[in-house]
């Protein structure tokens, strides 16, 4: 039995990787094909029963319009969601020079705008490993916007493409139905929005417009914190929209449950579509991102240095896209050809400050403070569970995030054994595979240490 998150990575992993898995379980059953069983939910601990499953094989009474089956929870939701409305209003749309689309519309007293920034598109997108489903979570959004992943919350670190897939679903749904009314803005704007509407006495139309809307995009919303009127709005305003059909497409920098100073029931919701991660590039996608990023600019970017750009800056994609930027516009005024030293040269305050930052030590501390232990239990002999956990995370960190060796890292931590250090960086590897929490935190700490 296997066990997904959520439908969606149910449906994922039964298209991409069930004929694998079922040729690997066959080999190691000696050639015996076993029956492969996969299920919504967590796996139960012992004694515990299974929660929310439902089986991948469609049950014919559960099926919705397009012959996709339906699962329990969307079930309960489909009940309170009657069909999308037809005859949307149209609307009529030009450029600006920035890029961004004017959707111009009177809506009462108030002008749409749908503040979509044209040059986020999935074909300016670069897909890898780190962001597949989440992108994949979006094109199945923007062919079907109200249908069955609503909301749609996207989570994830500073500058990993959280706000550009968003865009992309937004730009995709006009572009197949150039009457959609879509509207893209941050949270703060949303908070702006409502304060002022109450100054002007003028709530009544702030919420017609915002529930007028067919995709509403809000980004950010961990901005919401605090903010009890907001976030009470924002409530009414999503079910609304949740009850209209219209689509809610939702940006935060952690998963639901974990935003602080957010009401319950708001968190809830959330979590009612879908909720993907979007996690930070491995070498090969950041090697991508920065040919299409040389590419759309017109700059001819050798693989080689792509290749020692990406492996200078780890952090995200919006400093690696400010460092091209530097890179290309210092080539640009010397008329020099952007090689390795070239770039060395170009980024050495950049760089500086990334070595500066992450060091061993740094890395400890961090560790430390996050799982309240002692820097000290990391360098210790302690082999209980609270203190191990930790010491890997830090190691791999260490591994992954400084140009020490292993057996300097080993050395830094208690004067520890290279294999030891090798041994923990697997081990974390795997976890983050296996264990949502352990994934979790790395993603934190790759976050607190690098930005
Ligand atoms: N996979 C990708 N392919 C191409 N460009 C990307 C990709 N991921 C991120 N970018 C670019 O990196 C920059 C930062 O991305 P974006 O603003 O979407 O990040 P974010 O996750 O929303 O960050 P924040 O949480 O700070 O708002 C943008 O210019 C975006 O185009």
């Amino acid at each position: 039995m296997l066990f997904a998150p959520n439908r969606f990575v149910m449906d994922w992993v039964n298209q991409k990787y069930l004929r694998r898995i079922e040729e690997v379980l066959k080999d190691l059953n000696g050639g015996q094909a076993p029956r492969v069983v996969m299920k919504v939910g967590s796996a139960p601990r012992e004694n515990e029963p299974v929660q929310r499953s439902v089986e991948t094989k469609p049950d014919p009474a559960a099926l919705d319009e397009t012959g996709r089956s339906v699962t329990e929870e969307e079930k309960s939701v489909a009940a309170t969601v009657p069909a999308q409305s037809g005859g949307k209003p149209q609307a009529s749309s030009h450029r600006t020079s920035g890029g961004q689309r004017r959707d111009v519309q009177v809506e009462g007293d108030i002008k749409h705008q749908s503040f979509l920034n044209e040059t986020f598109t999935f074909d300016t997108f670069v897909e890898g490993k780190s962001n597949q489903l989440a992108r994949a979570a979006s094109m199945q959004v923007a062919e079907n916007p109200g249908g069955a992943y609503n909301p749609l919350f996207l989570y994830g670190g500073v500058g990993l493409g959280k706000t550009h897939l968003m865009h992309a679903i937004g730009n995709e749904i006009v572009r197949r139905n150039p009457g959609a009314k879509v509207a893209y803005l941050r949270s703060e704007r949303f908070v702006a929005d409502m304060v002022k509407a109450l100054q002007l006495n003028a709530i009544n139309e702030f919420k017609r417009y915002y529930r007028s809307v067919d995709a509403l995009l809000i980004d950010d919303i961990q901005f919401f914190a605090r903010k009890e009127r907001s976030q009470e709005e924002f409530f009414h305003t999503f079910n609304a929209l949740l009850e209209g059909g219209q689509q809610v497409i939702v940006t935060c920098d952690r998963f639901p449950k974990e935003i602080v100073d957010m009401e319950e029931r708001l968190k809830s919701r959330f979590g009612w579509g879908l909720t993907v991660m979007v996690e930070p590039p491995e070498l090969e996608t950041r090697v991508a991102i920065l040919m299409k990023k040389a590419e759309q600019a017109n700059v001819k970017l050798s693989s080689e240095a792509a290749f020692f750009i990406a492996q200078k800056i780890r952090s995200n994609v919006r400093e690696l896209e400010g460092a091209l930027r530097l890179v290309i516009a210092n080539a640009h005024f010397t008329g020099s050809e952007i090689t390795p030293p070239f770039i060395r040269e170009s980024l050495k305050d950049l760089l500086a400050l990334h070595e500066k930052q992450v060091s061993i030590d740094n890395i400890q501390r961090t560790v430390a403070e996050y799982y309240k232990i002692k820097v000290a239990d990391l360098l210790s002999k302690r082999r209980t569970r609270t203190v191990t956990r930790p010491r890997q995370v830090a190691m791999s960190l260490a591994k992954e995030l400084t140009n020490h060796s292993l057996p300097e890292i080993g050395d830094a931590f208690g004067g520890r054994d290279h294999t030891t250090v090798l041994h923990a960086c697997k081990k974390i590897v795997e976890l983050q595979e296996t264990d949502p929490g352990i994934r979790e935190d790395y993603q934190n700490f790759m976050r607190l240490l690098t930005t």
